[in-house]
């Protein structure tokens, strides 16, 4: 008996099969590269075949970076995806931003907890996202934001406790951190008169900040996979399920509006407004939609808001003379009688002139928005400078790639100056400032965020002197959804002590 290799033919319908498939995505592959409308912009290689290029960068946090050096190598048009062109042209917000354009799919993440409760952010059409914002505006208001300031100054107190700390024990302190318990917890007290209580107890309870990182990442990324999120993330099972991981801060939401619906007498917070919305248009705004977007709001609100106060100390104490005017200024004001309390109030900070050049120039330098604003061009197409754009194409505005443009803001545009915004029309300057977005979809949250920068780093720059442990440690900061710096590590001076020396 002679024994053999079995040499049955490995079937050539098989063969075949599989050199079709290959064939096809070469094939298309190829159109996509060299054949669509979009195929003369430059930009990296395999973007012009594939999302996951971009994908990859979000993933290992320099998506940012990325963007903004590709700008500087190929100028205001970068293909950074097969159907998606970065656009840095002095005109592309107000072509792209200002018009009513349909946002770019991506933004269907933020139906949350699953894709049956759209908020505004998730809502694609321009005029339906109007239409869906109303419902939630007046919460977001100025007057009815400054009600609760002596809530928000509470935290800050806290805050400022623990600097005192650190300062008597000459110990380094992480601000980001700080400013991260400051931020969540003031988002909580504006939206529904309940902090968090991270900064009273100056510890992330229960790795609640560190998880929604995590969950920032999966965003970013998710977004551009949405079916896949829907089938294994943001789907009616999980939301029954309530498997959540921003645990303590979830959490904590969930029974602060419970209790908030039951207390007639609570505050008038952001959520009073929108439960007031609902009495008068029950049919338009239902429990969960506000339970969506009060989640979203702390969500928006916190790690924005730490990193461009983490912008504001760092570039100041990297520019010490920028340190020393601004404390002039206030100097100044506390000898008219301004600027006296313990945290100095939203009314008085609006009268220093120069914090708030500085505010500006270090959410320039280093915004908290390092995401691409989306947006679809129309049926008909979109021409922007000499560039014509066929429809569908999604055009997208890094507000970082813009803060930092030559065109935008002159050869100085990667240096601090703060004096940019005191010379010349500074409002014209704020035609290119797209650190709050721009247009339909901007930011709801900017007086929110514009009155705690403006009070914290009024006070830090009076009462304290701040130092980095290692001068010349520059910080790190990975960059997903949002982007937050950490790991510049600083000491503490309390400035009356230093005077009375
Ligand atoms: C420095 C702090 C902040 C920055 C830089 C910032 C920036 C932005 C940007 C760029 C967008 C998206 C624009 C777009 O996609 O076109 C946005 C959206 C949003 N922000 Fe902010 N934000 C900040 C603070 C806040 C605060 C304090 C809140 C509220 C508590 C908030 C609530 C929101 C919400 C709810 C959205 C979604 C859009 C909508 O519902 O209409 N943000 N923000």
């Amino acid at each position: 008996m002679s024994l053999s290799w079995p040499t049955e033919p490995v079937r050539p319908s098989l063969v075949l099969f599989a050199a079709i498939l290959l064939s096809f995505a070469c094939g298309f592959a190829l159109y996509r590269r060299h054949f669509t409308g979009l195929a003369s912009i430059p930009g990296p290689y395999w973007a012009s075949f594939t999302r996951l290029w971009q994908v990859y960068h979000i993933f290992i946090g320099d998506h940012n970076l990325c963007s903004i050096s590709l700008h500087e190598k190929h100028g205001y048009f970068v293909r950074i995806a097969p159907e998606e062109v970065s656009v840095s042209h002095p005109d592309g917000p107000r072509i792209i931003l200002q018009a009513l354009l349909r946002k770019g799919d991506w933004y269907r993440i933020f139906a949350v907890p699953d894709f049956r409760f759209k908020t505004p952010q998730s809502t694609l059409d321009a005029k339906a996202k109007i239409k869906r914002s109303k419902l939630f505006l007046s919460g977001f208001s100025l007057s009815n934001l400054l009600k609760s300031e002596q809530y928000y100054d509470a935290n800050i107190g806290q805050l400022l406790n623990w600097m005192d700390a650190h300062a008597a024990e000459h110990r380094p302190m992480h601000l980001d951190k700080f400013f991260s318990y400051t931020a969540f917890d003031n988002a909580g007290e504006a939206v529904f008169s309940q902090s968090f209580g991270f900064i009273a107890k100056g510890e992330d309870i229960d790795g609640s900040i560190e998880n929604s990182r995590y969950l920032n990442r999966y965003l970013g990324i998710a977004g551009y996979f949405y079916w896949l999120h829907v089938l294994l993330v943001a789907n009616p099972i999980m939301t029954w399920l309530g498997i959540m991981p921003i645990g303590h801060v979830f959490r904590t939401s969930k029974t602060a509006l419970q209790k908030r619906r039951a207390d007639p007498d609570a505050r008038f917070d952001i959520i009073a407004h929108w439960l007031r919305t609902q009495k008068q248009a029950p049919d338009q705004l239902s429990d969960r939609e506000i339970e969506s977007q009060a989640t979203l709001s702390v969500a928006a609100g916190s790690d924005t808001l730490s990193c461009a106060l983490q912008s504001f100390v760092y570039h100041m104490i990297k520019h010490p003379a920028s340190w020393r005017r601004a404390r002039a200024e206030i100097r100044e004001a506390q000898a008219k009688g301004h600027c006296t309390d313990r945290v100095i109030s939203y009314h008085d900070s609006q009268e220093l002139v120069y914090v708030q050049a500085c505010l500006s120039e270090a959410m320039r330098m280093f915004g908290p928005s390092p995401f691409g604003l989306a947006r679809v061009a129309p049926p008909g197409g979109l021409r922007i400078g000499d560039q014509y754009f066929p429809k569908g194409t999604v055009l997208s505005i890094n507000p970082q790639v813009m803060q930092r443009s030559k065109d935008c803001w002159g050869p100085d545009a990667h240096e601090w100056n703060p004096d940019r915004w005191l010379i010349g029309h500074a409002g014209a300057k704020y035609k290119f400032f797209l650190v709050y977005g721009m247009g339909y979809n901007r930011c709801p949250g900017e007086h929110l965020a514009q009155l705690q920068l403006s009070k914290i780093a009024a006070t830090l720059v009076r009462d304290y002197n701040i130092c980095q442990v290692d001068p010349t440690n520059e910080w790190v900061c990975k960059t997903f959804l949002n982007c937050v710096p950490h790991s510049w590590p600083v000491y503490i001076e309390k400035q009356q002590d230093t005077e009375q020396r």
